[in-house]
């Protein structure tokens, strides 16, 4: 906790509930974090690319992480309270209690997660209809989207799940209920994952085409017929059994939420960045890319005017900062491939007894390891004959394919600890090069990007930091609190309050440039032959997968 005289007296707390961990903090007015709390959340693959979790596992841990950031605080200052999640789907029956989502028929395991891929002849049914709404998802409705995961629930589960249900959640909404018993929707959720239009609302040509008629019928209050701008104030507030829950007062302000990757941006995107040799400077808002890299990695571009982006979700209207289109680009598994890769090598057990013995994690032990092995020359370049395709989990942008996998090629007789590290670099150079093709799809439909704001866990790494800037040739800028995606949370508690007039006003208070990352200019021409032989290794899969299905 920071000491002297000058505290300010008005705090926020701030919960962002990821894939893997729910993380608290307590944030002052000018966005400074003077507590942050983290508590794992459970996971269940029960079969492959079925992931879930459980409702009120998580709300547990939110309980648990709220508690502490708020110990030894005068809680009449805490002013607002605002949540962010994935956006999984959280399943209740009519009485609000959760419903089974696996043929386990366990009702503990209530949501499905947003990777959870096993809807897919649903989402190519849906993309069959060319429904005009597939216009505002990037042309092609993703497997991880809500209306493809509905449908399985009402084939797979009709009895003991779709029939029973009363409420169908994303789980930012889930949690705003559970604060304030207020089933009012926030418009992030429902326009970014359920197709509702800032505009027009519901379309019911779409809900009857793809089969779920049922929610016409009964005037979406299934799925949220009450829609608020995220950061506007709910009901009463924190309810007493909610404020007993969380370790708050009741009746505290709590906000419409955010999907996470949403929250980053608002955390970071409108910093004054003033003085720190930007280009963006001098430039509208519209030049920044946030990027919030955790488990998967989001590209959240802004624009004035709507822009179609052929395989990049959205533009979706007022969703992230208001009166703004948002253009999503993204990667389903970043953080999660890095892990994949580094714990399925034979080395990894080496590594973790290495990492452990210098008491760092293994991702620092590996950027110290290549450091070593790199002598004279650019760590990146430790990589001139190894290859990534990052689609270990099907492509999310800017190709919108989610059936393509991960390739390596450039493999060794070697299973050491050198040969991890440059794997591990190879890996995080390929979500870069991702980056890359996300942001050039963006450039052609009419984005004009010239500066990454990063956060996120990945942007903890310094070399995955140091990558994107040298991939993309533009540089990185990382804020002031590493945990942007909270004082994202935050900032949504504190438009609830009536601190801020808009949430533009509370970005611009609240979120602070930390450290910018330039590009290595001089080693450019390397990245863009290594974005060369990148682009080949998809163009390669795609003949794969045409020689063996020729007959
Ligand atoms: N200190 C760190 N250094 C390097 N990478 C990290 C660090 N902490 C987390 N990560 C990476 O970030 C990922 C998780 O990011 P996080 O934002 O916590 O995810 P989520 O929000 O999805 O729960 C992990 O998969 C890991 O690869
Ligand atoms: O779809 C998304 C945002 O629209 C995110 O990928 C999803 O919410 C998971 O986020 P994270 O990787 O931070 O756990």
């Amino acid at each position: 906790m920071s000491g002297g005289e000058q505290k300010p007296e008005r705090y926020y707390v701030g919960v962002d509930v990821g894939t893997g961990s729910v993380r608290a903090a307590l944030v002052d007015q000018s966005g400074v974090l003077l507590a942050f709390a983290d508590q794992p959340i459970k996971k269940w693959e029960p079969q492959f690319n079925h992931h879930e979790q459980s409702s009120e596992d998580i709300w547990a841990a939110c309980c648990v992480v709220t508690k502490k950031v708020v110990q030894g605080i005068d809680l009449n200052q805490i002013r607002g309270l605002g949540f962010d999640a994935t956006c999984s789907l959280v399943v209740l029956d009519k009485q609000f209690h959760p419903l089974p989502v696996n043929h386990e028929e366990d009702s503990h395991r209530n949501v499905i997660m947003w990777l959870d891929h096993r809807a897919v002849s649903q989402v190519n049914r849906i993309n069959e209809t060319k429904h005009s709404v597939l216009q505002y998802v990037g042309g092609v409705m993703s497997v991880e989207m809500q209306a493809p995961k509905l449908l399985w629930l009402k084939e797979n589960l009709r009895e003991t799940c779709w029939d029973k249900a009363g409420h169908f959640f994303d789980l930012p909404d889930f949690l705003s209920w559970k604060a304030t018993g207020v089933t009012a929707r926030s418009l992030c959720s429902l326009v970014c994952k359920w197709t509702y239009s800032a505009e027009r609302g519901w379309d019911d040509s779409f809900w009857k085409m793809i089969g779920l008629e049922d929610f016409v019928a009964d005037n979406y209050s299934k799925i949220g017929n009450q829609v608020l701008p995220p950061g506007a104030s709910l009901g009463n507030g924190l309810t007493p059994e909610a404020a007993r829950d969380l370790g708050l007062l009741p009746g505290i302000a709590v906000a419409a939420s955010l999907i996470d990757a949403h929250a980053g941006g608002l955390g970071v995107i409108g910093a004054d960045v003033k003085g720190h040799g930007l280009v963006c400077e001098g430039q509208p808002v519209t030049s920044r890319l946030a990027v919030i890299c955790g488990t998967s990695s989001c590209h959240m571009g802004i624009s004035k005017d709507p822009i179609f982006v052929p395989g990049v979700w959205g533009p979706y209207f007022s969703a992230m900062v208001p009166g703004f289109w948002l253009n999503e680009g993204g990667q389903s598994v970043t953080g999660k491939l890095i892990d994949h890769m580094v714990e399925g090598h034979a080395a990894f057990p080496e590594l973790q007894v290495k990492a452990t013995a210098r008491c760092q994690s293994v991702y620092a032990y590996l950027n110290s390891h290549l450091d070593l092995i790199k002598k004279a020359q650019p760590v990146g370049f430790l990589t001139v004959d190894l290859h990534v395709w990052p689609d270990f989990h099907g492509n999310r942008s800017p190709l919108a394919d989610l059936t393509l996998k991960g390739m390596v090629t450039g493999l060794k007789l070697s299973q050491d600890l050198d040969d991890l590290a440059i794997l591990y670099l190879a890996t995080v150079q390929a979500i870069a090069l991702g980056t890359r093709f996300i942001i050039e799809a963006m450039e052609a439909a009419g984005h004009s990007i010239s500066t990454l704001f990063l956060c996120g866990g990945l942007s903890k790494n310094p070399l995955f930091v140091q990558m994107h800037a040298d991939v993309t040739g533009m540089p990185v800028v990382l804020s002031q609190e590493v945990e942007s995606v909270l004082v994202g949370a935050a900032i949504l508690g504190a438009c609830a309050s009536g601190d801020f007039a808009s949430v533009q006003e509370a970005m611009a208070k609240m979120s602070k440039v930390g450290k910018v990352v330039f590009p290595r200019l001089q080693d450019k021409k390397y990245y863009d032959k290594k974005y060369q032989v990148f682009l080949k290794l998809v163009e390669h899969q795609k003949e794969y997968l045409a020689i063996m299905n020729d007959n």
